[in-house]
């Protein structure tokens, strides 16, 4: 990859940053197992079943033939359909849109909590791909219901793009997880008078909240209580009515766990890849080694710039990590060069499928102090392995680039208002490079629009309009203030062709988060 693509990055972190130090959120609805509901207790629901099939329901519309539907987070405005009964889309939505951004779509996200809920709960790694668009209104309808005959099932999912064998694995593995409940489908299953379970859940295999070919193994031994197999409505057997569809060949297969696995594995895959025409998906995201996080510049003052940030190193703690630069003018000396220190309290666990001991190891880049005038255009790493050896990391020789052109103060700092005022205050001070003329400086925060879709709202920053700016060892300093929303924001400038932007930190870009935490100013009196 190229460096820096804040938007693989961030992909990257969502999906390998699960549990520990800078993880993401997705992950907590797992925790302490997967029958973790966040809806209240004694349910009988679990968020991983919610999640699995509100994607499955919002692909479940996609058109082969014109390439409409598919996972585009339309579901949100669909739910007054009779095919999406229940409350799990609302559910799993109140869980994730916090989590999403300005890089993280509500399609992505919903993919991802699919993922996330599949490999927590012991299913296959599902191949991950980002880069989804968020529809603004409702698509056409389309979701298999239970009372339709085989014949409409043969031809809905003919529709959505799977033959009829794949259509019979992909509902095995998705009923493999959860049950119906009596409160969303009262002609299916009667109620429970159990005190936790008191949606009136009747799971589709005896492990309905684990990955596994139970939904098949007990099928094929007649042991099922499916209710979808052996309810005692039989209008709404479907899932009897499709698995036996081929006399049980597939089923079969599936008494095998590696079959059933690896089926699933391609089938989960193909469901969350189905979006709508003209969306183009990323390469599958697969773990970055070697991870500069929020390296990056502050201004410091009195002509000095400050290099700091983070690197999370996949499955491996070299015995010594060091971060090597170039100037802005592209020069080299060994004097730019700083040893990175590991902090054995900042570990990540991504919760790799079959890797259960894979961890994320951070080392810490401390400030280095560079000199304004000489600063600095790229940086690689050079690791000193266990086994003696030297390994360079620089990208395939193109190194990291970093961008001085434009980098916040460490001065900024956030004002709660006084007394009674609920309003915040961003005081932003910030350094551009003298010799850059920028036709445009702005801040852009992470917002939602009016049908809440993660998106960008700017705010230009003009001198003398909203700033005052003055001139200081190659740089010009700007102090401006803004209300402030607390999501993560970046400034921009646009000069010629090129857009100069800093560092995207969406976990901690507030009161001290990180590197580039921005502190409650300290002349602040509460
Ligand atoms: C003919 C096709 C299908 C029909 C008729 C069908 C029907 C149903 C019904 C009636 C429920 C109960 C929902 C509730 O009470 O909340 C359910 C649950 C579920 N379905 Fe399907 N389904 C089909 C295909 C699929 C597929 C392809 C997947 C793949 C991901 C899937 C995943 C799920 C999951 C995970 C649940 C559990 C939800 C929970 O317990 O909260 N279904 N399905």
């Amino acid at each position: 990859h190229k460096y820096p693509n804040p938007f693989l990055y961030e992909l990257e972190s969502q999906l390998y940053d699960r549990e520990g130090y800078r993880s993401r959120s997705l992950f907590t609805g797992m925790i302490p197992d997967c029958s973790s509901f966040f809806f209240g207790g004694g349910t009988g629901r679990s968020n991983a079943a919610d999640w699995i099939r509100t994607a499955y329901h919002d692909m479940a519309t996609h058109n082969v033939t014109d390439g409409s539907g598919g996972l585009d987070a339309s579901i949100r405005f669909e739910q007054d359909r009779a095919e999406n009964a229940g409350d799990g889309f609302d559910n799993t939505f109140a869980f994730i849109t916090g989590n999403s951004n300005r890089y993280f779509s509500l399609a992505d996200n919903l993919a991802m909590a699919a993922v996330t809920a599949i490999e927590a709960c012991g299913g296959p790694k599902i191949a991950y791909r980002g880069g989804r668009m968020d529809a603004a209104k409702a698509g056409r309808p389309g979701v298999p219901e239970p009372q339709q005959n085989l014949t409409e099932h043969i031809a809905n999912f003919a529709r959505q793009g799977f033959t009829k064998e794949e259509m019979i694995g992909f509902i095995a593995c998705g009923h493999t997880f959860g049950g119906v409940q009596h409160v969303a489908f009262p002609d299916i299953v009667p109620a429970s008078t159990e005190p936790n379970n008191t949606s009136g859940n009747s799971p589709f295999d005896t492990t309905f909240t684990h990955f596994d070919n139970r939904i098949a193994t007990e099928y094929l031994s007649s042991t099922t209580t499916n209710p979808l197999v052996v309810g005692h409505n039989v209008t709404t057997r479907s899932d009897f009515r499709i698995f036996n569809s081929d006399n049980n060949v597939t089923m079969s297969k599936f008494a095998d766990p590696d079959v059933f696995r690896m089926t699933c594995a391609k089938l989960f895959a193909r469901m969350i890849d189905t979006v709508p025409k003209g969306v183009k998906l990323t390469e599958i995201i697969e773990p970055i080694k070697v991870k500069p996080v929020n390296v990056g510049l502050l201004w410091v003052g009195a002509g000095k710039i400050s290099l700091q940030g983070e690197v999370r190193m996949w499955n491996m703690t070299p015995r010594e990590l060091t971060l090597r630069w170039k100037a802005r003018d592209g020069s080299n000396s060994s004097r730019f060069s700083v040893p990175l220190v590991l902090n054995t309290s900042h570990v990540t666990n991504p919760h790799v499928p079959g890797s259960p001991d894979l961890r994320s190891k951070w080392f810490d880049l401390l400030p280095v102090f560079l000199n304004s005038t000489q600063s600095i255009s790229k940086f690689w790493f050079e690791m000193k392995l266990n086994n003696g050896s030297t390994v360079v990391e620089d990208l395939n020789g193109s190194g990291y680039h970093l961008q001085d052109a434009v980098m916040l103060a460490n001065s900024s700092c956030v004002r709660f208002g006084e007394g009674s005022s609920s309003t915040v205050t961003l005081n932003l001070t910030f350094a551009i490079r003298g010799d850059i003329k920028p036709r445009r400086v702005y801040l852009k925060a992470d917002d939602f629009d009016d049908v809440q879709r993660p998106n960008i709202t700017t705010i230009d920053i003009v001198s003398p309009t909203n700033a005052t700016t003055r001139s200081v060892a190659g740089y010009t300093v700007w102090n401006s203030a803004f209300g402030f929303s607390g999501r993560p924001f970046t400034l921009a400038i646009n000069a010629g062709n090129t857009t100069y932007e800093t560092i995207y930190d969406p976990s901690g870009v507030v009161f001290g988060g990180g590197p580039f935490g921005i502190s409650v100013c300290r002349d602040h009196v509460v």
